[in-house]
């Protein structure tokens, strides 16, 4: 039989199975499957489509009216009442910082071509003039500027026309200038500069309370943010599961320049308890005076060198080096913050600025967090939730912001906090933009594809010039907090301050996919987990230095996608750059973007070539695959014919594992074939599958010579059969896009696939006036694609436009579903291989799970 002879160019071992056998020593690492490829059955035929919120932005056509010359062959439409493009923007500006939240809609590709969309009209991927490609939806993107440097805000606002709906909206193509154009805008400067606004930008702050929108961007964040929320204490970040049922009510502290104490009781339902004037804007604004320092970075990372002791009056420093433990201080707490200057006859030059600043921040953060427990306490709150961009992801700030509510509350209440810290207000009021239509964001409609950090994506211009600037950030000593409320002076290991370039890597750029649902065949979702091992320190390393050795390879292939231009060079620079970033990024702190398995790795890498324009880099290399393997599919069938039946199945199944090398030793890790053969031959007397849904992975043999010949047999069977595949390209995966295309191809050469993709509306009279006999396959249920939403080499089913069963090596391994599901995977890794197996490379995995009637 057919050799299977691709493979992941980049993620598997052994370079591919079979015949491309380019030896072992190819570095790339396995995503798993050989044939990659798994099939789920249901005897009840799963719905076809999910329903689309009713309170999406509908597409507003009324008053619609030609723009432009009328003779032209496409001139644009101007959509006056479509108002969806446009409230795009949203402001927080404080006392101390600008927060910009904005959305951007995702034009369709212009390299997409006609047939392609043609193609994509045809599978119902175009929705009523609303488009529902998955990652077309938009995203959220979040900036942030110094409210002192103002103008730079309004540039960026201004060179991206977000005020506009952003470069790609219809009135800034059509070049319409509305003339009433509205932002929200919260905060204090939403009153202060609503007039610079209206002069500058044309447009009028429309404002938001600053209260209210702390408090709904918060709930967003806790309800539609996977990984929003984290506890860190004694330099351990810890996320937490929130559950919804059980969010209210809870402390709000958003510790900005001042800081507001909330007592947030629902949606909406919030009293503003305390507050306090010893805020962010004291630990820079003393900081600074003090310290000479030019930037509020500059000043925190002085801080990590400091020690306090020279500075603060300690509890040791008052009982001649005793602690007072009646009391429970310890020697090392602090009994007076800057109590030891007033006794030194020092002037302030004497002083480190270092332990100047460890001092203030510690006087601050404690503050805070003291009084933040006591207000918790007034109201018998357990759980404190801190924002506001004084936190900055510091570690040591939330340390002692921790410990002070530990130590209170003798570990009654926790103090937790918030990736998107600093943006809860401008999320507010991003929120209350009611037309748009975000209030029902379910967890999953919001995805974190990658959190590139919006300057990398926003001016990727800027990036790209200065790509070589951003440097991987270098590890400094951070305190180490110590029991009996005290802190020792910082060790050298530990934390470290991030440049703020990198540390908008903390934020994710949110993508809005508002199709996107749970795979409905999934037994418990609750209990779902894309991904089969966790990444420990370990196990990153060693995925880190396999991305990190593929990316020239990854570049150079990228930049001839692109037909090698200068262009195309300096992009694929600019990718190597923000990839490494973020691979150094997630070496020093593996749960920076929140949790982080395997699949959201190679998806971050998928989605920052993505970022920098490169469409599919292995576009040429699919293409000459799949070529190669059709040319060989004719023999494939003819062989497969002549077998009997039982025969034909274990063939099959061997085509999509590739198991020719099965000669070369590997074996079957998990056999399973016994019994799905068993189901199959039981189609027979009357009980075929009603759908099956095959999850097609790789271009070439894998999809051409493994999953359509496996297609074809279901469908000769009477089992409709939906290939499902991935809607972005993604390495060498096939995508729904260029399916319909190799089927296409296929069905010359059987009839029994014609019928059936005509069936399926995948061909129209493609075989018009080519004869051949039909008698004997009297086939008619359909063959049908679809997307998977995804454009990762891995399936995370709670992010799935349709229902299907996933990869099912690397993620979903052990998922169970509602239907009977047929596992089919080779592995070309052998470090996997033994984790998981104690087997070796090249094993295979046949692991069929019949759902029990009970
Ligand atoms: N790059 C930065 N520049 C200035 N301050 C920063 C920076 N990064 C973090 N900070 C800290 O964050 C604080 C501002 O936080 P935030 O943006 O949440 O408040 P704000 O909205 O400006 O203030 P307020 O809500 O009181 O009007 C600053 O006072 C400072 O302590
Ligand atoms: C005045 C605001 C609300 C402006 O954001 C903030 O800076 C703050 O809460 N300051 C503390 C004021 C107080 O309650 O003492
Ligand atoms: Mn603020």
């Amino acid at each position: 039989m057919a050799a299977n002879n691709n493979s992941d160019p980049i993620l598997d071992e052994g370079g591919g199975g079979g015949v491309k056998h380019e030896a072992a020593g190819e570095a790339g690492e396995g995503k798993g499957g050989g044939g990659g490829a798994a099939a789920a059955a249901a005897t009840q035929a799963p719905a076809a489509m999910l329903p689309r919120s009713g309170s999406r932005p509908q597409l507003d056509l009324s008053g619609a009216a030609i723009h432009g010359n009328l003779e032209d062959r496409n001139p644009t439409i101007l959509l006056p009442n479509q108002s969806d493009d446009i409230s795009h923007l949203a402001l927080d500006i404080g006392g101390s910082l600008i927060k910009l939240v904005y959305f951007s809609r995702h034009a369709e590709h212009s390299s997409e071509d006609k047939r392609k969309l043609s193609t994509k009209r045809r599978l119902g991927m175009l929705n009523g003039g609303r488009r529902s490609y998955p990652v077309l939806g938009g995203r959220l993107h979040f900036v942030k500027f110094e409210t002192g440097k103002l103008s730079e805000c309004l540039d960026f606002i201004s060179s991206k026309q977000l005020h506009r709906g952003g470069v790609d909206s219809p009135s800034w193509r059509s070049g319409a200038q509305p003339d009433n154009i509205v932002i929200k805008a919260t905060g204090g400067g939403a009153f202060k500069y609503a007039d610079l606004f209206k002069e500058r930008l044309g447009v009028s702050l429309e404002k938001e309370d600053e209260m209210d929108c702390l408090v709904a961007g918060a709930n967003f964040l806790l309800k539609s943010i996977r990984h929003e929320a984290f506890t860190h204490m004694d330099g351990q970040k810890e996320y937490v599961q929130i559950d919804q049922n059980d969010l209210f009510p809870f402390l709000l502290v958003n510790v900005g320049s001042g800081v507001s104490i909330i007592k947030v009781d629902g949606h909406g339902k919030f009293q503003r308890v305390s507050g306090t004037n010893v805020g962010g804007g004291t630990y820079w604004g003393l900081g600074r005076l003090m310290t000479k320092c030019k930037s509020f970075d500059e000043l925190l990372e002085l801080s990590q060198r400091g020690d306090n002791s020279t500075i603060d009056m300690l509890v040791g420093d008052i009982y001649g080096g005793l602690d007072y433990s009646k009391i429970g201080l310890s020697a090392s707490t602090i009994a007076s913050s800057f109590g030891k200057t007033i006794s030194d006859d020092k002037e302030l030059s004497d002083y480190r600025p270092e332990d100047i600043s460890l001092s203030l921040l510690r006087m601050i953060s404690y503050n805070i967090g003291q009084i933040s427990y006591l207000n918790a306490l007034r109201y018998g709150l357990k759980r404190i939730f801190f924002g506001g961009f004084f936190i900055r992801g510091h570690a040591y700030t939330m340390d002692t912001i921790s410990f002070a509510v530990n130590f209170w509350s003798k570990g009654e209440a926790k103090a937790m906090f918030l990736r998107h810290e600093g943006f809860l207000g401008a999320l507010g009021a991003f929120m209350s933009y009611e037309k748009h239509g975000l209030d029902d964001l379910r967890i999953h409609h919001l995805v974190e594809r990658f959190p590139m950090g919006a300057p990398y994506i926003s001016w990727m211009e800027k990036f790209v010039q200065k790509g070589t600037q951003i440097t991987a950030p270098v590890p400094v000593g951070f305190p180490v907090t110590t029991g009996m409320g005290g802190f020792e002076r910082p060790t050298a290991k530990g934390d470290i301050l991030r440049s703020d370039a990198s540390a908008a890597l903390n934020v994710g750029v949110l993508h809005l996919v508002p199709t996107l649902d749970v795979f409905p065949l999934l037994e418990d979702p609750k209990m779902y987990e894309p991904n089969t091992i966790d990444l420990d320190l370990n196990e990153y390393k060693y995925w880190f230095k396999v991305l990190s050795d593929h990316l020239s390879d990854l570049v150079d292939k990228a930049v001839a996608s692109e037909g090698g231009t200068d262009d195309a060079k300096r992009r694929g620079d600019a990718f190597a750059h923000a990839f490494s970033a973020h691979l150094a990024r997630l070496m020093e702190e593996p749960a920076a973007y929140g949790k982080f398995g395997l699949a959201n790795l190679l998806e971050l890498r998928e989605e920052c070539l993505r970022e920098f324009q490169f469409v599919d880099a292995y576009v040429s290399i699919k293409q000459r695959e799949n070529e190669a393997s059709l040319a060989v599919l004719p023999d494939l069938l003819m062989e497969l014919d002549s077998m009997n039946e039982e025969a034909r199945l274990l063939a099959l199944i061997e085509g999509v594992l590739a198991a020719n090398i099965f000669d070369w030793g590997s074996r079957a890790c998990i056999d399973d074939f016994d019994m799905f053969k068993k189901r199959m031959l039981a189609d027979k007397k009357g009980q075929p599958y009603k759908r099956a849904l095959l999850f097609v992975d790789n271009s070439g043999a894998d999809v051409v010579l493994g999953m359509i010949p496996l297609a074809r047999e279901l469908l000769r069977n009477g089992t409709e059969v939906v290939l499902v595949a991935n809607s972005l390209p993604a390495l060498n995966d096939v995508t729904a896009n260029e399916l319909p295309g190799i089927v296409a191809e296929a069905a010359k050469h059987c009839g029994i696939l014609r019928k059936a993709a005509e069936a399926g509306g995948l061909i129209f009279d493609a075989m018009a006036g080519i004869q051949d006999d039909l008698k004997d396959e009297p086939v008619s249920v359909p063959l049908m694609v679809v997307e998977n939403g995804c454009g990762s080499p891995c399936i995370d089913f709670r992010q799935l436009i349709l229902e299907g069963m996933g990869r099912s090596l690397h993620t979903n391994l052990n998922a169970r579903f509602k239907c009977d599901t047929l596992k089919l995977a080779m592995v070309k890794n052998q470090r996997l291989a033994e984790k998981l197996f104690n087997g070796n490379i090249y094993d295979c995995i046949c692991k069929f799970e019949p759902v029990h009637l009970t």
